[in-house]
């Protein structure tokens, strides 16, 4: 692919690095001393020198306070302080929007003053709002004074998911200008004829993924002339869905002079080519290190396990209720979701699956009742469609020729799948679920970048969460091979890049051991319970829940737009029932609970481990009937060294 890189623009794109480099190396009481004041020499005399020295420390302690305070005060700004239309900042505080977030406070100034912008901040920081506002703001302005319909802005994303998402964030945004603002989005499945209807009005703004976009203005349907702001969401995963062609085409097609925002988790060589492609001397936002650890509500936690141990873990973890909150729970493929989601009806406990395989239309609605706090636990795969983020990652640490040849086989595999699903299809990517208390990757992610997507659907805009992700160790991987998933053979090697990669970022993965006793107690109605998810009973799931979904998505879909009300009785989470049904296993006989009566929550994060091994041995087994109980000692305030069942009455 060509880049139009110019040496201004990677000037610029050194600037920040060379921002860095002179705020890591500065020492900040000897640098401003030096401005402030000469350092004592012989030449000074003694009384002067320290005279000298009072008014240096004098000096720092002021610029220091100086510097602390504008941290603070830039941290106290509020929506009103950004020069954004007071429409808008009517609209943010609808919203309950305190105060802007990092990334808001430093990307709509600069956005309002025309700068393009490349931002990197963590998932869920607020991009969203910090591209949209500006965009929004800067369309309200024109229109004060000319009033001429035209589409000034381009919005790409990824994922028609995303497109969702932010097609609902203008309309709130736009609360309080709704007849300045016309928002449409070309990710809907109508006819041609339909969206060149909703274009010939030349819309303010336009969501789409490339794919469409292109087409579009290829068919002059989207004209692009007074295009002025261009946004690519997501910008780390915008080649890796394979829209290379769409945005080079799209690039040849944009107006001189057009704004470009880009907004990206994570800077990946696919971002700084999309860089190359459509910015002028972007001014680059770091944030990612800024937002530091103080600001981390995140608790990451991996667990090394067999196969057959993760079903084991995660029956207990969900039928002992030891998360408080919602869950999601990633598994590396669409078979994957039906064997765990028919595993769990076994136990009685309920769940939705969403992959790529379900009709748009009830993916947007299970992400809906699941924002609404619906369903507790949510199954999603993604990795079957989306491989190719691997790369990026094997780029940057270039690593061994197999495990490359390995992914690119896989890779190769998933594609051939591919037509039967839905490539404009991401889970974890952008998506923002809301009050997930915990992720969980039951299978895990094939790359470390897939894993910061996958865990940035929990603590987002502040809120606490939890990760925990089981991995494989090499010895154990194909040791019961009715659970074997073929990505468990490079979980220690992932993990591995996946622990570098959050260190960079000064987060910790602390690794997390269940109390293997306590688990083996409740072994045997694991196994019972995988015994009858047979393959066939998973095929049989699959094809009934799409044919359900199918009608749900199609048939009613006429009735529930005209009924939204009834929208909210439309379930997903149902009984597939194709696996043999065992009641008894719907109940946890009350041998096998803890004998003391309650539980504790894994502070502000929802999750309560059974019991952290720290090689002592800290629980004290007590016969009862056949079956045992336990009790967990430890320091009461840390949840992770305690936790209490409460039993049933
Ligand atoms: N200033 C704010 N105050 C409170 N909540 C906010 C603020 N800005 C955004 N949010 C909320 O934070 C959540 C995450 O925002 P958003 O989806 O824009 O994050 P993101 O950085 O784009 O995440 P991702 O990288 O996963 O797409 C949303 O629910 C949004 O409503």
């Amino acid at each position: 692919m060509k880049r139009k890189h110019d040496q201004n623009e990677e000037a610029a794109a050194d600037v920040p690095k060379a921002e860095k480099k002179t705020k890591k190396n500065k020492k900040p009481r000897d640098s401003i001393a030096e401005t402030v004041e000469p350092a004592a020499t012989p030449s000074n005399p003694p009384e002067e020198q320290s005279k000298a020295v009072v008014k240096q420390s004098d000096a720092v302690e002021k610029v220091d306070k100086e510097s602390k305070s504008e941290k603070q005060q830039e941290k106290e700004l509020s929506f009103s302080e950004l020069g954004l239309d007071p429409r808008l900042v009517q609209a943010v505080a609808k919203q309950s929007y305190e105060k802007p977030t990092l990334v808001q406070r430093r990307a709509i100034p600069l956005a309002l003053d025309g700068q393009d912008v490349l931002c990197k901040a963590k998932t869920g920081s607020g991009k969203t709002a910090a591209y949209v506002l500006p965009i929004l703001s800067g369309i309200l302005k024109r229109k004060s004074v000319d009033s001429a319909p035209s589409t000034s802005a381009l919005i790409l994303v990824p994922t028609r998911e995303l497109a969702d998402q932010v097609f609902k964030a203008i309309e709130e945004f736009s609360a309080f200008c709704v007849k300045d603002i016309q928002c449409v989005k070309l990710t809907d499945n109508v006819s041609d004829a339909v969206q060149k209807s909703l274009l010939a009005n030349a819309p303010d703004v336009v969501i789409s993924t490339p794919a469409r976009a292109w087409k579009c203005v290829n068919s002059s349907g989207l004209s692009l002339d007074k295009l002025r702001y261009l946004v690519l969401d997501e910008a780390d995963l915008i080649l890796s869905f394979g829209y290379e062609e769409d945005m080079e085409n799209l690039s040849r097609s944009m107006p001189k002079g057009v704004q470009t925002i880009m907004m990206s988790a994570t800077l990946t060589p696919e971002v700084d080519t999309l860089k190359g492609l459509f910015c002028r001397s972007p001014k680059v936002l770091d944030l990612q290190e800024e937002a530091g650890a103080e600001d981390e509500t995140l608790t990451q936690f991996v667990v090394k396990c067999g196969e057959d141990e993760k079903f084991l873990l995660a029956f207990l973890i969900f039928k002992l209720k030891l998360i408080k909150g919602s869950s999601l729970i990633f598994v590396s493929d669409v078979d994957r979701c039906y064997r765990l989601k028919l595993f769990f009806e076994q136990f009685g406990i309920r769940s939705c699956v969403l992959n790529s395989e379900l009709p748009l239309n009830s993916r947007v609605h299970i992400i809906e009742e699941f924002n609404r706090n619906i369903y507790d636990l949510l199954i999603a795969s993604e990795n079957e469609v989306l491989g190719d983020e691997d790369k990026a990652d094997k780029k940057e640490e270039k690593k061994g020729k197999k495990g490359d040849s390995e992914d690119k086989d896989g890779e190769s595999k998933k594609k051939k799948k591919g037509p039967k699903r839905d490539q404009e299809y991401g889970v974890s990517r952008g998506i923002d679920f809301k009050n997930v208390a915990a992720v969980i990757n039951f299978d895990l992610p094939t790359s470390a970048s897939s894993y910061t997507h996958r865990i940035g659907r929990t603590a987002r805009a502040g809120r606490t969460g939890m990760a925990l992700s089981f991995y494989v160790p090499k010895e154990l991987y194909r040791k019961h091979m009715p659970t074997s998933v073929k990505t468990a053979e490079n979980d220690e090697h992932v993990l591995k890049k996946i622990i570098r990669q959050q260190a960079k970022q000064g987060r910790e993965v602390k690794p997390y051991n269940f109390d293997k006793e306590q688990m083996d107690a409740f072994r045997y109605r694991m196994e019972d319970a995988l015994r009858a998810v047979t393959k066939v009973a998973v095929r049989e799931a699959r094809t009934r829940e799409l044919r359900q979904e199918l009608l749900k998505s199609e048939t009613l879909k006429r009735y529930f737009e005209e009924n939204p009300a009834e929208l909210a009785h439309l379930r997903h989470d149902g009984e597939l029932r194709t696996a043999r049904q065992q009641a008894h296993l719907k109940h946890v006989p009350e041998y096998l609970l803890p004998q003391d009566g309650s539980k504790e929550k894994l502070v502000n994060a929802g999750f309560v481990p059974l019991k952290k091994q720290d090689g002592k041995d800290r629980h004290h087994k007590r016969g009862k009937g056949k079956g045992r109980s336990f009790k967990v000692g430890g320091a009461r305030k840390d949840p992770l060294k305690t936790f209490k069942v409460r039993r049933k009455k």
